[in-house]
């Protein structure tokens, strides 16, 4: 068995199970992730308009660990040919990527214009994927919304974007549906809400004065709940709008893609096993419930009351079944500790009442890495897959995302010990192992994404982390060298 497994190449004598593309489904989709505001640069280029993380970026330098943004990032807005052959050069099946709503509309609204050489951008990416057998995954949003929509009537906290989003959908499933098969509308409307306006650490960064932004503005009561409704009503407005006047020729597929923790409780109490269900329905159900059955979970409806937005009839309707496809992004897990019920100040950070945390009596739960929230736990995955099945009707799932970074301040790290990433191999081999075990166990996944093919722009911690199979020298042109990781994927990949 050994011998088969070495000479398939599956063994990569480092002890650990052998495992490879062939271990999956036929026509198992394994791809890269990326992100627009995080990998293109450009951002002033092209008649693109600024988003709000442009804005975010040079008004605050002091909330990014390194003082950077995103000006030009990894430069896949000229370099994305190369990031093509990598992908390809691993035996890559696909690419995840995002367009940038103010690259095809600069103010944000079809009113404003269409920018054609945004347009010609990613038809030019679309193009050079296809043309190296690499299918496009297209995230219509992740993150960077218009800045002029922020001016205008407060972005995402004003029920107006939910027409200005469904219109650029529209713009992008006419221009680009001939060769986009797979959309995906949201990327985590959980993180935009919770940490652009709970935490305030992300743009906009709105938050109540007293929570860890420190922000001006904001109410981390309420503004998370309204964000999140309209994400979710912009959300099935696409949909609706797909499978009314594209999806049948088409023939593509429309999704959206949730982020979920694992979420293991403190302890065997039944106060903290009902702290983890509460914790994976703040963060999960959130967006799981309203798109499977139409309304929020019954623990938000009875823990936020009047701070959480109702749906009509009507838009209940429009909202549950809303999806061909969930993405799923996973990364970690954390024990769920009850907290008690408070009279204190209100905020979705405590309205689960539920302490998470990585660490239980001075045990890690799993491997703890040089980023603070990410432990590693592949458990997890399975775990988290099952519960999907088991409650929500077993959708069918793409992991959209699923990766290790690290943190490196130490720039003079000569180049061959940085390309040294065992323990990215280590963590997606895991991650691997688990979600084949979930899938041999009836989840329906349908495809893997490692977040991330480049090292890139990681938000508030800005290039100090790498979560690239792709080390980018930043100090010489954004130069990529593969790591190990990359050498370990291409002989995982191979046919
Ligand atoms: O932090 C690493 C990555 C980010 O870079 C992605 O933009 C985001 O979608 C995400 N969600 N969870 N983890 N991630």
């Amino acid at each position: 068995f050994l011998l088969v497994a070495v000479a398939s190449g599956a063994y990569d004598g480092a002890g650990r199970q052998p495992i490879s593309r062939r271990s999956f489904p036929n026509g198992f989709v394994f791809g890269t992730a990326s992100s627009s505001y995080q990998y293109e640069g450009g951002a002033m280029k092209g008649g693109k308009g600024p988003s709000i993380w442009d804005n975010f970026t040079h008004e605050h330098p002091d909330k990014i660990v390194d003082g950077s943004n995103g000006d030009v990032a990894v430069d896949s807005y000229h370099l994305y040919k190369e990031d093509v052959r990598l992908m390809k050069d691993m035996g890559m099946d696909a690419y995840r990527f995002s367009i940038s709503w103010t690259r095809i509309l600069p103010d944000g609204t079809l009113r404003g214009g269409v920018n054609k050489e945004g347009i010609e951008y990613y038809n030019s990416l679309i193009n050079e994927l296809l043309s190296r057998g690499v299918q496009p995954f297209v995230t219509l949003f992740h993150w960077d919304s218009p800045q002029a929509l922020e001016d205008k009537y407060g972005g995402f906290l004003n029920p107006d974007i939910i027409n200005d989003y469904k219109d650029y959908a529209e713009v992008c499933f006419r221009e680009f549906g001939d060769r986009v098969k797979h959309w995906i509308t949201f990327n985590e409307p959980w993180a935009f809400s919770v940490a652009g306006y709970a935490m305030g650490v992300l743009a906009p960064a709105r938050c109540s004065p007293w929570e860890l932004g420190k922000c001006s503005g904001g109410d981390s009561a309420r503004e998370p709940y309204t964000v999140s409704h309209h994400q979710l009503l912009a959300h099935a407005a696409a949909v609706k709008l797909y499978r009314k006047k594209y999806k049948v020729v088409q023939k593509g597929e429309i999704g959206i893609t949730l982020v979920s923790s694992w979420l293991v409780p403190f302890s065997r109490s039944e106060s903290d096993s009902d702290a983890a269900k509460r914790a994976i329905d703040f963060m999960l159900g959130w967006f799981m419930d309203p798109l499977a059955k139409g309304d929020y979970p019954l623990s938000m409806r009875r823990i936020v009351r009047n701070r959480l937005p109702r749906f009509t009839k009507e838009q209940s309707k429009l909202v549950k079944g809303a999806f061909d496809f969930i993405g799923i992004n996973y990364y970690t897990a954390n024990y769920a500790d009850n907290l008690p019920p408070s009279n204190g100040l209100k905020s979705y950070n405590t309205d689960a009442r539920a302490n998470l945390t990585g660490v239980r009596n001075g045990a890690p739960i799993g491997p703890q890495t040089s980023v603070p929230w990410l432990y590693v736990y592949p458990r997890g995955f399975r775990d988290l897959l099952l519960y999907i099945k088991e409650k929500y009707g077993n959708p069918t799932i793409y992991i959209t995302e699923n990766g290790l970074g690290e943190t490196t301040t130490n720039t003079s790290l000569p180049l061959e010990e940085a390309l040294k990433d065992d323990a990215r191999i280590e963590y997606h081999h895991g991650h691997l192992v688990a979600l084949l075990s979930a899938i041999r166990d009836g989840a329906n996944v349908k495809g893997y994404f490692a977040w991330s093919l480049l090292d890139n722009f990681e938000w508030a911690t800005g290039y100090t982390v790498r979560f690239g199979l792709h080390f980018v020298d930043y100090g010489d042109g954004r130069k990529r060298y593969p790591k190990r990781s990359a050498g370990w994927f291409k002989r995982f990949l191979k046919r």
